[in-house]
């Protein structure tokens, strides 16, 4: 710690340190030095020499360019000779695991003073132990892999599988037996689809969303068909491994020829007396360039079938390049004669469209808790900005038209989150078949459809699409600095590039709402007339 940063000083000395090499600024009641630093400043030297800013209070000029957390990097905490005397800091980063007091930066369910028929005190001690592990043990190395672009490193994997945290990504079930939860806070047998829910949220708090992929989603994904529907041979071999961070999976469905049509998949298995020979391509897969195992669509003699195929010969991956960071391994798939054994089926030959559907509601489902959490998190930005930027002398939020802005973007998200929380409600109290029959339409349009009051129009509306409209909204307020990677708009940047993800994987969001209103139809009674 800088023993100098306890030292007091009075305004007289502070405003006679502003010519060059002898540059003093104060910003939030603390005193910088940047006599030296002036020179490397990125942001130029001459700024920092305006009357307003040399030995003068600079914080409302800092904070109208630099994000809190460019004071906390050791390279400029440094820079921190001492307090204006009498005065104390009061901007203040929260702490690992805290709550944040922004108006609707945290749901309903965590703001003080709510109440919510859902969780329990329960839910929330486990969300503060949630949080402050994705804080401390995810959130720098989100950082570092969205810009680099490589896969999540081995440690970070391994601390997720310490904690169970890859089991508990798959939901409630058998899996979860006998292991002991973030520490053992939490008995197996009372995990709830709301207590994962929170695993969700938390890591799309910390993590960009290619990060998000990137932290196994393909296992999520690609482990369930297994659990379900693999024989106890291939469970035994796999499961532990795969929860134990020690090997990869990807779901390995769409191809260059079919995405949301799973129908019209061209990759074959051929019968060869105890195997099947698979040929063909896959694209757009998540985790495909480390992947161990693929949980594979393919076309059969007898219909379609889901197998599951290991990394071996005959099984090559190559990075897909797209619009978000390489980190979460999406790969161009070839399967060139591979010889898999037929042990390794999954489910009925001929029955694996039953299969990826009923998978398919968990992952939708999934993606709208990461979506839900990603635009509660640009609502905080927006909120945050638009109060400390001073245009024309006054704060963003003194136009209207920035408040409505805001307006539209919390009713989305508070829409999509109480409609989540509702069909989490009947996750947890139907079993995996019942979800299948009756939660695969709802999941779809929830994926797909919310219906919102905006401004006196009443539009469809849908959690992908309730996260482009923010991107674009948030877009517009933070303006220019939305534009760049790095800076204050960093993450709007990020997710205005990445929210159409949402709308695309797992089903793209006209099929899905399409689903909704077929399955309705299909339970249509027929004897019902206006
Ligand atoms: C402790 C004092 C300061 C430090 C450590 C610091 C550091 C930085 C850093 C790291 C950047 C790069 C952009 C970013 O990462 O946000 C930056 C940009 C900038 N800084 Fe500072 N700065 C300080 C004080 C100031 C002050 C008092 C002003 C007042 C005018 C200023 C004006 C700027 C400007 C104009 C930019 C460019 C912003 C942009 O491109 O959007 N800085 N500064």
């Amino acid at each position: 710690m800088n023993t100098m940063a306890t030292r007091e000083y009075d305004w007289d000395e502070i405003s006679k340190h502003k010519k060059k090499g002898d540059l003093w600024v104060v910003i939030d009641a603390k005193v910088f030095d940047l006599s030296k630093f002036a020179d490397l400043h990125p942001g130029g030297a001459n700024v920092l020499f305006t009357g307003a800013v040399a030995g003068k209070d600079a914080t409302r000029a800092f904070f109208g360019l630099h994000r809190h957390e460019v004071l906390l990097k050791p390279q400029y905490k440094r820079l921190q000779i001492g307090n204006v005397r009498g005065q104390t800091e009061s901007i203040k980063a929260l702490a690992a695991g805290e709550l944040s007091n922004v108006p609707y930066a945290e749901p309903t369910w965590l703001t003080s003073g709510y109440h919510t028929p859902y969780y329990t005190e329960k839910h929330r001690e486990f969300q503060k132990v949630v949080r402050s592990f994705f804080e401390t043990v995810v959130r720098p190395e989100s950082v570092n892999t969205e810009e680099s672009g490589k896969r999540i490193s081995q440690t970070v994997v391994d601390k997720m599988a310490e904690t169970n945290i890859i089991a508990m990504r798959l939901g409630p079930g058998k899996h979860l037996e006998g292991c002991s939860l973030m520490g053992g806070i939490l008995k197996p047998e009372e995990f709830d689809y709301f207590y994962e829910a929170i695993i969700h949220t938390e890591l799309s708090r910390v993590s960009s969303r290619a990060v998000v992929d990137g932290l196994l989603a393909g296992l999520v994904i690609g482990l369930p068909p297994i659990l379900n529907y693999g024989t106890p041979e291939v469970q035994r071999k796999v499961v532990p491994e795969a929860l134990a961070g020690r090997k990869y999976i990807a779901l390995a469905i769409s191809e260059a020829f079919a995405g949301s049509d799973v129908g019209g998949l061209q990759t074959t298995a051929v019968r060869d007396g105890d195997h099947w020979i698979v040929t063909g391509t896959k694209k757009w897969i998540t985790n495909g360039t480390f992947a161990d195992y693929f949980t594979t669509g393919c076309k059969t003699e007898t219909g379609f079938t889901v197998i599951l195929i290991e990394r071996g010969p005959g099984v090559s991956t190559k990075q897909i390049k797209t619009a978000y960071s390489s980190v979460a391994g999406t790969a161009f798939v070839t399967f060139d004669n591979v010889r898999v054994p037929v042990s390794n089926t999954l489910g009925k030959i001929g029955a694996g469209m039953s299969v990826i559907l009923s998978n398919f509601n968990h992952e939708r489902w999934m993606v709208t808790a990461t979506s839900i959490s990603a635009q509660r998190l640009v609502v905080e930005e927006c909120l945050k900005w638009a109060n400390q930027r001073i245009v024309f002398g006054k704060p963003l939020t003194s136009q209207a038209v920035i408040r409505a802005k805001l307006a539209s973007m919390i009713s989305r998200v508070e829409s999509c989150q109480n409609w989540f929380e509702s069909v989490t409600y009947q996750m947890n109290n139907m079993t995996y078949a019942q979800q299948s029959d009756k939660l695969a339409g709802p999941i779809g349009l929830l994926k797909q459809c919310v219906p919102i009051i905006f401004v006196g129009r009443s539009w469809p509306r849908y959690v992908s699409r309730c996260g482009r409209e923010s991107a674009e909204d948030a877009t517009q307020i933070f303006g220019g600095r939305a534009l760049t990677t790095t800076g204050m708009g960093k993450f709007i940047e990020n997710y205005h590039r990445t929210s159409g993800f949402d709308a695309i994987l797992a089903g793209a969001e006209d099929v899905l709402g399409d689903l909704g209103v077929r399955q309705a139809l299909k339970k249509m009674p027929r004897d019902v007339r206006l």
